[in-house]
């Protein structure tokens, strides 16, 4: 359930006049690097509204780095990145902090302040970027913590709570802002099968109810057949982009072996998708 839509107090309150775009993402013609060094070059893809769109590949091919260019964390050298409509890689600081609050990022570790309890780890981004009461702020956290499957965790401590529990609370704090986009640096770091399969259909249930756009940064084949419209697949030796498309149909479809070799490791053995298992039966 989107904050907006209840009765529990809205972080934001958007134009109803305001076109919607059907493209929440452009990267164009984009490179990426560090201290003149190009790691990633000719970057090029689109994501739909409410897609769950995946950046893949092996160690160190660059995904964590599309990712920082994408968010402003890093200036890339050349290209944009457009979010829905609007040019960011190009846009003034301050429109850049005003796209910055439409985003939700969430990192490995998922870094939440120790000294903080949830509640107040949640309520950071409300400080921050709101003028939401302190009794509006607590309505908010409350629910953003239900919608994570947290509620009575409140008061606790991040030292106190499971790994798991920790991506579901910084997932809570990504979503504080009712975000139009969240970006996933490696969400299943650290988890069991099982607790990453549960993370994966809750970040699934999240794009459900709410909509939001979800760019995913994992090499992990279980999520990324369980949960991804489409892939974009980077390669360290390519320095780019080698492969996009829904994974599945590019398991069996792809004419480079890389990619395939790639997305067969354990989808042969465990298919996960209808669509999947279907092609390989025939
Ligand atoms: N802050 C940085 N400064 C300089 N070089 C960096 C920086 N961050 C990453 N790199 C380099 O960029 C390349 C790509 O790293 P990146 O972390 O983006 O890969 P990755 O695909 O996310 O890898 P992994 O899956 O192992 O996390 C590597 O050669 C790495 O050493």
């Amino acid at each position: 359930m989107n904050t907006s839509a209840s009765n529990v107090p809205s972080p934001h309150n958007p134009a109803a006049s305001a076109p919607v775009a059907q493209t929440a993402i452009n990267v164009e013609n984009l490179r990426c690097g560090y201290d003149g060094r190009t790691v990633i070059e000719n970057i090029n893809f689109t994501v739909g509204r409410g897609e769950i769109f995946f950046i893949v590949g092996g160690s160190g091919c660059g995904k964590s780095t599309l990712l920082k260019h994408m968010i402003g964390l890093h200036q890339p050298t050349a290209g944009r990145v457009v979010y829905f409509g609007e040019d960011f890689t190009n846009a003034s600081l301050a429109r850049r902090r005003e796209h910055l609050k439409t985003f939700g990022v969430l990192y490995q570790s998922a870094a939440l302040w120790s000294s903080l309890t949830l509640r107040e780890n949640v309520a950071l981004p409300l400080e921050e970027y709101t003028t939401l009461t302190k009794q509006e702020r607590d309505i908010v956290v409350a629910h953003k913590l239900a919608q994570v499957d947290l509620s009575g965790f409140e008061d606790y401590y991040p030292s106190e709570i499971s790994g798991g529990m920790k991506k579901r609370a910084g997932l809570a704090r990504a979503l504080a802002l009712d975000p139009k986009i969240v970006f996933f640096d490696e969400p299943s770091a650290g988890l069991d099968p099982v607790t990453s399969r549960n993370l994966d259909n809750l970040l699934l249930s999240i794009r459900d109810s709410l909509g939001t756009t979800l760019i995913i940064v994992s090499h992990e084949l279980a999520s990324i057949y369980g949960i991804a419209d489409r892939i974009l697949m980077l390669d360290r030796e390519a320095r780019g982009a080698i492969a996009e498309g829904p994974p599945a149909q590019l398991a069996v479809s792809s004419t480079d072996t890389r990619v395939r070799d790639f997305l067969q490791r354990g989808a042969l053995a465990r298919p996960q998708r209808d669509e999947f298992r279907v092609k390989n039966e025939n």
